[in-house]
């Protein structure tokens, strides 16, 4: 019988980063091995400075890494591509284009013609429930429908992964809860992969199929945990007690490394 090995959607192994020269070069990441299967939630957790924006962004190809290797699909990454959409915390929308044309825009800079830029950024507009707000320009719009833009840029050349770096950091707990649903919506429909970072555990427990715990000192992966909660998550799922001793779990892992850093 023939086996064939699956490969993963996204693959670190032994991955380092340093930042600076000579005697002022610091290590901010050591051995990183990473594997994210297709279809994949993973979120990043760990207390500040453990070098969760540093690996998303060596991930979306905006930053280099001095050994080790990264992969998507098996394929080496060597910048940034159209097969992972980015999301940040901050908005960057262009202000003197409306939602429409924030995506139309990116799709223009990734080759599309006028026609076909035009209906993707419609499809994508919709698809975050934005439709009536698609002529706003973004000083019209609030955080969480700027974020929504974000999300429909992100999306709209159809990447096979998602990252996210604490994409609802900015938004008040109702926007944020009304974000997570449409995240998840998304992420089910469109099959994607994601890579989320967040410092709030409650998101990542009710978003994740597992949670990656960061240890600082130089940045590493100090503990995996697998989210065994049933699909559909309501919001009423982070009052049950498997919720809550899984998200206990989490924060307690954080908190001793950032006893460390406190003891340090
Ligand atoms: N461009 C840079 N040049 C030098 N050092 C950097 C640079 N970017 C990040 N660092 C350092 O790398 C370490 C990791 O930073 P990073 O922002 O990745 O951490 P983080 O876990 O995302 O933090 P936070 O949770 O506070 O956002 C920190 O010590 C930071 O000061």
């Amino acid at each position: 019988m023939t086996v064939t090995a699956t490969v993963p959607k996204l693959q670190l192994s032994g991955l380092n980063k340093s930042f600076g020269r000579g005697d002022k070069r610091i290590q901010v990441l050591r051995d990183i091995d990473l594997s994210l299967a297709d279809n994949e939630f993973v979120s990043l957790v760990g207390t500040s400075g453990c070098g969760k924006s540093t690996l998303l962004s060596i991930v979306a190809g905006l930053e280099d890494f001095d050994s080790g290797t990264l992969s998507v699909d098996g394929a080496p990454v060597t910048g940034p591509g159209l097969d992972r959409g980015v999301v940040f915390q901050s908005y960057t929308l262009l202000p003197w284009l409306t939602a429409q044309g924030n995506v139309e825009f990116a799709l223009k800079a990734a080759g599309y013609g006028a026609g076909e830029r035009r209906d993707i950024a419609r499809e994508h507009i919709e698809l975050v429930k934005l439709t009536k707000f698609a002529n706003a320009y973004p000083s019209e719009l609030s955080g969480g429908m700027k974020q929504r833009v974000a999300i429909a840029r992100a999306l709209s050349y159809r990447p096979k992964m998602l990252l996210m770096d604490e994409p609802f950091g900015a938004l008040d707990a109702l926007t944020r809860h009304q974000m997570q649903e449409l995240l998840t919506r998304i992420w089910e429909e469109h099959r994607l992969t994601v890579l989320f970072v967040t410092h709030d555990v409650e998101e990542a427990v009710y978003l994740s199929d597992r949670i990656v715990v960061m240890g600082i000192g130089p940045g590493c992966i100090k503990q995996t945990f697998d989210v065994d909660l049933s699909r559909p998550r309501e919001p009423d799922s982070a009052s049950s007690a498997e919720f809550i001793d899984l998200q206990r779990e989490v924060l307690r892992s954080i908190r001793e490394e950032s006893l460390k850093v406190e003891l340090a």
